[in-house]
């Protein structure tokens, strides 16, 4: 995933300020920042459910709003393929409350890639296995606990077997008892450096021992980008520094 001078204006307030970032396949990349920053504005120019004022994103060597077979601007078709190219798991998992988990998993893989049904089952049940939950494959959201659901939400993004995954605050909404078991499927895929993954998070502790590398923005800047350990361990700039002591005080 490459971004090249992106920007994004509110109003009268510029939100992302030129924003450079390449992140090579399998890399799991840790998005963190205070409030307000331009976190989940960034992630929404990363979904196409925004357009950039500026700058250019690739993914999987495809840029999003241009069209590469006529390098003119990107219209429906190119961005719906750009699109498939793109897991999306957000704080709210939106399941289809009237399928079960294993519908919910196989729906994309059937009807947007349009596998016949036995194989989006079969590739469903892959991916719930993968998130520890091959026994619910019957179950309905209403009977799975807050974390379960949001699994079932992971396996569908990945059963579309897409280039990048991008995770907004998945766990913000969970209670508290039920963030572990999130974070453990986040910290399995990023082990198996099968996904390229950028993952907005709070949760610090998981961002220094599961990402590769975190960056720290700061009014729409990246100001630090580093091995999480380092960065973690000593930031450089005094803004990020503070920004971690608050956020382990509190
Ligand atoms: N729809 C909107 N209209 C106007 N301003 C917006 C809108 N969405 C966000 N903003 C502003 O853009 C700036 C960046 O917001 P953004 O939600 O990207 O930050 P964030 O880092 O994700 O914050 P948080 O951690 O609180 O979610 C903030 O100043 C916010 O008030």
């Amino acid at each position: 995933m490459v971004l090249r001078g992106l920007r994004k204006r509110r109003g009268p307030l510029e939100v992302l300020r030129g924003i450079d970032l390449d992140i090579p396949a399998g890399q799991t990349v840790a998005l963190i920042g205070p409030s307000g920053s331009g976190k989940s504005t960034l992630l929404r120019l990363l979904m196409t459910l925004e357009r950039p004022d500026a700058g250019s994103i690739e993914i999987g060597g495809v840029p999003m709003w241009t069209d590469p077979r006529t390098g003119r601007p990107a219209g429906a078709a190119h961005l719906h393929r750009v699109r498939g190219r793109i897991g999306m798991v957000f704080q709210h998992f939106n399941l289809f409350p009237h399928m079960t988990a294993l519908r919910n998993v196989a729906e994309a893989p059937r009807h947007v890639l349009g596998l016949p049904r036995a194989e989006a089952e079969a590739r469903a049940r892959e991916y719930l296995a993968q998130v520890g939950l091959a026994d619910k494959a019957d179950a309905h959201p209403a009977g799975l606990s807050g974390g379960q659901r949001q699994r079932v939400a992971i396996a569908r993004a990945l059963a579309m077997r897409p280039d990048v995954m991008l995770f907004d605050e998945v766990t913000s909404a969970l209670d508290p008892e039920l963030v572990g078991g999130v974070l453990e499927i986040l910290q399995e895929l990023s082990a198996s450096r099968a996904m390229t993954m950028l993952i907005v998070t709070h949760q610090m502790k998981f961002a220094e021992r599961s990402a590769d590398r975190t960056l720290f923005l700061d009014q729409g800047s990246i100001i630090e980008d580093a091995p999480s350990a380092e960065l973690f361990r000593a930031p450089r700039t005094e803004r990020a520094r503070q920004f971690l002591q608050a956020v382990i005080d509190g």
